[in-house]
């Protein structure tokens, strides 16, 4: 089982003046150092490179093969920015000789990318696929400070500021805090299989692991990669097309996180400004269980964010989960509906056998209902299935994984009644959902 805290681990630091640093900046994490001397060339913004690629002029007899070249690096995209190269501004320099060799420098946005590897071999791959292309070579630079303040400038807008991208009136990105009353009941499991089936629709998806007492989206998504650091902005790494980012990948080892309220709020708060998730269709926040701070961090700081509660069967279950769920008449929020989880259990002639009883996710939508003042639905009932277990041990979800499964069809049931709803109509008031 792969391990989402191996490789990334830190511990969380303290900067001068501004209070507990929850997450590293770029000067502590030996992962992200800089290279030595990469700030020397103190460019100005009206000298800094444009996004595209220049080419050498003596190359100008090749031009079918340049244009050629220059389309193919087009259709590299960076892993984590989910971007072609060439709109980032990463082509350098592209060099094309007349037996057809192409020398490409590519701007890393920092020493030691943990991405290098990938791109280098994605820009090999896409030039030598070009009819002509002779031989490759691919050199590796770093960005200098101008260099990655104007490709902060492009991500995040002019000025490049800080601020929660999908509190902005114009942001569609629909926003789902995945929430339970109680631990077990499948909530991270149910988190990454919605995002990833959606993801494999072609939506852009996003998930904050704010379960910081219980992180484990990363090891069920198989993430052991750190997240890339440039300056304050993060890059959360990218498993099955889902831009993920968790505590754990900011805590050394396996240790627990022992915060209190106003330490989570900062992390979730730094979570949304700093990391940079681009433009997303969805974003799944996995709540920790219950009805702590971090619920509540979410009602402050995402007021759009609609909120799922996952449950099982059993009445008990149910009491709970009422709770997690009626958070949201306090904090403004809408409740999206209700996920059964554990419903029964399918036996070789095909019998359920309700293990944990029945009833609790109708019982739930009920109650919700009545407390929201909405109609809350059931968005679906997930069976028990050892597939979908150890699709979380082994970081493949059953949705891709096992997609003929019960388990997996009630959740791509589910995943398709929120990819449904329009885009951007996430928080607002809207009294009766389709489903
Ligand atoms: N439908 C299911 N069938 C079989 N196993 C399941 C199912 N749903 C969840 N599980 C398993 O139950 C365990 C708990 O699931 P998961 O970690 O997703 O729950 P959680 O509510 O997020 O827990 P926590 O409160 O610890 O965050 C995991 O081992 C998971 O694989």
């Amino acid at each position: 089982m792969s391990n989402g805290t191996g490789s990334a681990a830190r511990a969380p630091s303290r900067s001068p003046g501004s209070g507990p640093a929850i997450l590293p900046n770029d000067r502590q994490s030996a992962h992200h150092r800089l290279a030595s001397g990469h700030n020397r060339r103190n460019r100005t913004k009206a000298e800094a490179p444009s996004m595209s690629a220049p080419i050498d002029p003596a190359t100008s007899s090749q031009a079918p093969l340049v244009q050629a070249v220059n389309n193919a690096l087009a259709t590299v995209i960076d892993p984590e920015l989910r971007r072609p190269i060439t709109e980032l501004g990463m082509v350098d320099s592209v060099q094309v000789s007349d037996d057809g060799k192409v020398t490409v420098a590519v701007l890393l946005t920092i020493a030691g990318c943990p991405l290098r590897d990938t791109i280098t071999a994605d820009a090999r791959k896409a030039l030598f696929a070009v009819p002509g292309v002779t031989a490759v070579d691919v050199e590796l630079k770093v960005m200098d400070q101008a260099q990655r303040d104007a490709l902060k400038e492009k991500l995040r807008g002019a000025g490049g500021q800080r601020r929660i991208p999908f509190n902005e009136p114009d942001s569609l990105t629909k926003v789902y805090a995945v929430a339970s009353g109680k631990g077990g009941v499948g909530k991270s499991s149910v988190t990454v299989n919605l995002a990833t089936a959606l993801a494999a629709q072609g939506l852009r998806v996003g998930i904050v692991d704010a379960d910081v007492y219980g992180f484990s989206v990363p090891a069920l998504l198989g993430i052991t990669q750190a997240p890339t650091q440039v300056d304050d902005m993060i890059l959360p790494p990218v498993a099955y097309g889902v831009k993920v980012i968790s505590i754990g990948m900011f805590v050394t080892g396996n240790q627990p996180v022992a915060w209190r309220g106003p330490m989570l709020h900062r992390a979730l708060e730094q979570f949304l400004t700093d990391v940079y998730f681009g433009d997303l269709d969805a974003l799944f926040l996995d709540l920790p269980p219950g009805t702590g701070d971090i619920a509540i961090s979410v009602g402050q700081l995402l007021p759009k964010a609609e909120i799922l509660v996952v449950t099982t069967p059993q009445a008990a279950a149910a009491d709970v989960a009422e709770r997690a769920g009626a958070i949201a008449t306090q904090t403004g929020q809408k409740v999206a509906g209700v996920i059964e989880n554990m419903s029964y259990l399918e036996m070789p002639d095909g019998a359920r056998m309700e293990l944990f009883g029945s009833g609790g996710g109708a019982v739930l939508t009920e109650r919700l209902s009545a407390t929201v003042g909405a109609e809350v639905p059931l968005l679906g009932q997930i069976p028990l299935d050892i597939q979908l277990r150890e699709g979380g041990d082994s970081g493949v979800p059953i949705v891709l994984g096992r997609p003929e499964a019960a388990a997996a069809a009630a959740l791509a049931g589910i995943a398709g009644q929120l990819a449904a709803k329009p885009r951007g109509l996430a928080g607002m008031k809207l009294g009766l959902q389709p489903h």
